[in-house]
């Protein structure tokens, strides 16, 4: 049988400019636990997850100098293309959040505009959550609490609408990508302001060499990492 997630890069429509992880080096994530807190022997799931990555990764795309020359643009939409991968990847979350908490589960995923808002709605959905987005300024009725922050490309600002998380919920922030960590670490403010407590960020990929993880308060767990 063929493997669904090669076909769906044939059919996407655009040419791939280039494939991870570069062939001559091994995927950190696929089999170890560097980068991810995810114990090699840890329960049910394990290797699942490991294939699920291999999968996931083969989708990806790059596309040089966007938005901005020297950027490299790590694309993940392919992955939403396709509906075996789509559902590979909340499953590939969901195995890594009951290893990593077990029997507690999240109140609360927290998705960051924009990609964060392709998978941490069925996430929610899927952990019995609530799902609450972090939006770019202007975008949220009512009163918000504003944050300021820097990314890979330019300045930025995110908003939360005030009242959204309760005192003491367990809070979960997704996103699609980590790189200078500027995003997730202005999420992660808004989350705490209204008193939620931090479980983990977890991202579909990191890049490594920015160190974005460096910036946050609470665990990071990325499924791959990339551009080392
Ligand atoms: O770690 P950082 O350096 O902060 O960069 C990561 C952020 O950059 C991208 O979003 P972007 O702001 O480009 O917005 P979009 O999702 O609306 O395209 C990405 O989806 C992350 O949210
Ligand atoms: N290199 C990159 N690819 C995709 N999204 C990003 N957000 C910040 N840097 C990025």
């Amino acid at each position: 049988m063929s493997d669904p997630s090669i076909s769906a890069q044939r059919s996407y429509g655009v040419e791939s400019t280039s494939s991870h992880p570069p062939r001559d080096q091994p995927d950190p994530t696929v089999t170890g636990n560097a980068s991810t807190g995810l114990a090699a022997s840890s329960p049910a799931g394990t290797a699942e997850l490991s294939g699920l990555k291999i999968r996931l990764r083969k989708a990806l795309r790059q596309f040089p100098d966007f938005p901005s020359p020297g950027i490299l643009f790590e694309d993940i939409l392919p992955i939403f293309a396709d509906p075996h991968l789509h559902a590979g990847l909340l499953r590939a979350i969901e195995i890594h959040i009951l290893n990593t908490f077990g029997g507690e589960k999240p109140d609360v995923i927290v998705g960051l505009d924009a990609r964060g808002f392709l998978f941490g709605p069925s996430l929610a959905l899927r952990l019995d959550a609530a799902f609450v987005p972090v939006r770019k300024r202007g975008k949220l009725p009512g009163p918000t609490e504003v944050a300021a922050y820097q990314k890979e490309y330019g300045q930025d600002f995110f908003e939360m609408q005030k009242g959204v998380i309760k005192p003491g919920s367990k809070v979960v922030i997704v996103d699609d990508l980590i790189a200078t960590g500027g995003s997730a670490a202005a999420a992660g403010a808004l989350v705490e302001k209204q008193g939620g407590k931090l479980l983990e960020y977890i991202f579909i990929m990191e890049l490594e060499f920015l160190k974005g993880r460096e910036k946050l308060n609470a665990p990071v767990y990325s499924l791959l990492t990339g551009q080392s």
